[in-house]
């Protein structure tokens, strides 16, 4: 298929981008690079604008022959999500409506969009399903709820199939080390600790230590980025079969098992062969104490299932990128 890619040149999107290419499809990337980087995108062509670029965005779109969209492009700092939620309405909401309205008009009528696991909020059970209560408790994931809804609507009023793929924590990098996690500023805890062992910070701090979990610290579903790719890969397929009707698929992405802080910071001293100093903190607001995916809706919809399940895998693969790129692509 022709694919365009929103935010394809940000850490998600572009292992997702290496995945399409290797299951034979054709992909433009569209990305602003306000957070994504042009190195990500190797020789993928790459649009540089923004999401609400009507204009833009239907010309790629039927210049193109585009057949499906994976929508990517958002701005994803939870924290900042509460002290700026203009930012997040305006780019999250408002520039996916304006990407919606666009494929409408040009016919386009499948879509992967990155929803989150913190469309739950605080889970009433683990591992989460995905018939679970959305109920979110930051303006970040919010958003992502308010797409989710707006895909439905326009499924049912306009023929949209479409798969809202609610990831849990993304980590890991490219099994060939050619792309890796550069967010900047970094807030996610693997590159954080990775940070501490290659001199860069003094040390971590772990966010509270009194959680009802078998170590006092929050576990985590922590989810290969390759193997999110390949979900996505599974999803299109999905949405590409459909005989009868449009198609609506909401799927938890996830390995189903979990990780504490502590674990996370052992499997990084186990790759690293350093010693990682610690500091304990107080709780971060609104965390809740466990994350875990039930992966077996993925298996059901999707055929796909995590082939990374294993912490200290993932981690040692995220280290072969930091480990080489020490300060990422260098490009800001
Ligand atoms: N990283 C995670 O653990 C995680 C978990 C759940 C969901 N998600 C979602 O997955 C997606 C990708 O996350 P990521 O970690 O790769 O983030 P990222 O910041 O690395 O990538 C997002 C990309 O979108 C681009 N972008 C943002 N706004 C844009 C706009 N208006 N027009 C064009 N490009 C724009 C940025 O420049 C960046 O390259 C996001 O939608 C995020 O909410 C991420
Ligand atoms: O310096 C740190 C950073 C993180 N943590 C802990 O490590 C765990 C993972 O934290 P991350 O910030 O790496 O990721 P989150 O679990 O907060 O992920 C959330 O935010 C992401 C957005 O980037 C995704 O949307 C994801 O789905 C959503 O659950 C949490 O328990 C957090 O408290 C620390 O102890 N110290």
């Amino acid at each position: 298929m022709n694919i365009l890619v929103t935010g394809g040149a940000g850490y998600v999107g572009s292992h997702a981008v290496k995945r399409l290419l290797a299951a034979g499809h054709s992909v433009v990337v569209l990305d602003n690079l306000v957070y994504g980087h042009r190195a990500a995108t190797g020789s993928t062509r790459l649009v540089e604008g923004d999401l609400a670029d009507r204009a833009l965005v239907e010309g790629l779109l039927t210049e193109n022959a585009i057949e499906a969209v994976m929508h990517f492009a958002a701005y994803a700092y939870v924290g900042e999500s509460v002290t700026d939620p203009a930012k997040y309405y305006q780019n999250n909401i408002v520039g996916t409506l304006s990407l919606l309205d666009a494929m409408v008009a040009c016919d386009v009528k499948k879509l992967v969009f990155s929803s989150t696991c913190a469309t739950y909020g605080v889970p009433n059970t683990v591992p989460i399903p995905e018939d679970h209560p959305q109920a979110p408790i930051n303006p970040y994931g919010f958003t992502k709820l308010v797409i989710e809804r707006a895909m439905a609507d326009y499924r049912r009023a306009y023929g949209l199939s479409y798969a809202a793929l609610r990831y849990f924590n993304a980590s890991g990098a490219a099994a060939d080390g050619s792309i890796g996690e550069d967010h900047k500023p970094e807030t996610h805890l693997i590159p954080l600790v990775l940070d501490v062992a290659l001199g860069k910070r003094e040390h971590i701090t772990i966010f509270g230590e009194d959680y009802p979990t078998p170590d006092g610290t929050c576990i985590r579903d922590y989810i290969h980025v390759d193997d999110l790719g390949d979900a996505h890969v599974a999803a299109i397929q999905k949405l590409g079969n459909s005989a009868d009707g449009p198609t609506e698929l909401r799927v938890n992405v996830g390995t189903g098992q979990g990780a504490s802080v502590r674990q996370v910071i052992a499997a990084c001293e186990l790759a690293t062969g350093k010693t990682i100093a610690c500091v304990a903190g107080p709780r971060r607001e609104g965390d809740p104490a466990k994350l875990v995916a039930d992966p077996r809706g993925a298996e059901r919809l999707l055929g796909w299932r995590a082939r990374h399940t294993d912490i200290n895998e993932i981690v040692a693969s995220a280290w072969r990128w930091h480990g080489t790129h020490p300060d990422g692509y260098a490009d800001r």
